[in-house]
């Protein structure tokens, strides 16, 4: 439904020159929740003003349900715009405009009739569960209710496609559940195709089907959500589920496991040390409901170095568990210089530090041939 391709902008000033987007394609599928996540600065804002050419991009294309943009002509383009919405962080409504009356904004610029107005603005104001709101004025509604009368005037014209710049980081978390609720029950009601840009996690995780993470203007990871989260390099992921760092003891084996849906109901851990009789340690755990289903990563330390837990490790991928061999704090013959040991010290794992702030951390990349082990 929407399509980026190349693009960039660069802004130039007088005395500097900032490329705030830098090649970027995004791909965003007909029905979905899309979330574009960064860091301040990262270029999410003139990302999301470039998909409805509120913003110029200095070069590459834009497409909105199958029509480029760039080339439009001045009014062609108007009409496509009316076709997206836009919700934005601080509301902007009119404060001298009651509720009914900022709802009616853009029917009026499309220039729909004093009664078809109403009629649409009564609609919308029930879809947005505003109805018996129409006659306040901003200034006594709530956060939460302005970010409706934003949404609901963001549906004026039947758009396809909501594009929301930060629409829940000025509310407080119940409110934001409610936006965030209701933005999905729009989507399922009128079948809309929602690209949001956030700085939030919590946000990606209770509502996007897919999500990609900027920095520096490009776009540095992206896919479905639940992909991502079984990708053991994957970055959203890792701030998705944080785990503490505790240091094993020297001479155990270091394992990620990745598991979602049914598998969270398995007692493998227990099952692992009876059979196999070996000891397991957890060092962190954390589960999550993300699109109705479960998925979480633990982190376990087993006695022993890689080579002594072949068998264990082994029964845990016949689980259907994703299993990756975080670090082995015993063995350096066996990893072939791929992995990270830590000789004598305490190792290296990855702090579950700020999720936007943290480099890309290699403390996951497995051996390819361990995997086959
Ligand atoms: N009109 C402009 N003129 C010059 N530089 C700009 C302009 N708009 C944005 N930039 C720069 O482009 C870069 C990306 O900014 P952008 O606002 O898109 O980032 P962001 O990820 O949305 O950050 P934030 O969450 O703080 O809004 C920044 O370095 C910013 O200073």
């Amino acid at each position: 439904m929407i399509r980026t391709t190349g693009l960039t902008k660069v802004f130039r000033t007088r005395d500097r020159e900032v490329t705030a987007l830098d090649d970027v394609d995004l791909r965003v599928a007909e029905g979905e929740i899309f979330g574009v996540l960064g860091r301040s600065g990262a270029g999410k804002s003139t990302l999301i003003r470039c998909v409805n050419l509120l913003e110029r991009p200095t070069s590459g294309t834009v497409e909105v349900g199958g029509r480029e943009l760039t080339g439009l002509s001045a009014s062609a383009l108007r009409a496509e715009r009316r076709r997206i919405g836009m919700v934005f962080q601080h509301f902007n409504l009119l404060s001298s405009r009651d509720v009914a009356g900022n709802v009616a904004v853009p029917l009026e610029v499309a220039g729909v009739g004093r009664r078809e107005r109403k009629r649409k603005v009564a609609e919308l104001l029930d879809l947005v569960g505003l109805a018996g709101h129409a006659n306040a004025y901003p200034a006594q509604l709530s956060g939460g209710q302005k970010q409706r009368v934003g949404i609901a005037r963001a549906l004026g014209n039947d758009p396809r496609v909501l594009l929301c710049d930060e629409a829940t980081s000025a509310l407080d978390p119940e409110t934001t559940r409610s936006i965030l609720a209701l933005l999905k029950d729009l989507r399922a009601e009128l079948g809309l195709t929602i690209l949001l840009i956030t700085h939030e996690m919590d946000v990606v995780k209770s509502i996007c089907d897919s999500a990609a993470l900027m920095e520096d203007g490009r776009v540095v990871e992206s896919g479905s959500v639940t992909d991502l989260l079984t990708r053991p390099d994957s970055r959203l992921a890792r701030d998705m589920f944080p785990l503490a760092a505790t240091a094993p003891g020297r001479g155990s084996t270091v394992l990620e496991i990745t598991f979602r849906g049914a598998e969270t109901a398995q007692p493998f851990v227990s099952t692992l040390a009876r059979t196999y009789n070996v000891d397991v340690n957890i060092l962190g755990a954390a589960v999550e409901t993300v699109g109705g289903r479960q998925v979480g990563r633990m982190r376990l330390a087993l006695d022993g170095v890689f080579e002594d837990n072949v068998v264990p490790i082994g029964y845990l991928r016949e689980q259907g568990l994703q299993v990756d061999v975080v670090q082995d704090t015993g063995s350096a013959a066996a990893n072939g210089g791929r992995l990270h040991v830590v000789e004598g010290g305490a190792p290296d794992l990855d702090e579950p530090a700020d999720p936007l702030t943290t480099p890309a951390t290699p403390a996951t990349a497995v051996d390819a041939a361990r995997k086959e082990a």
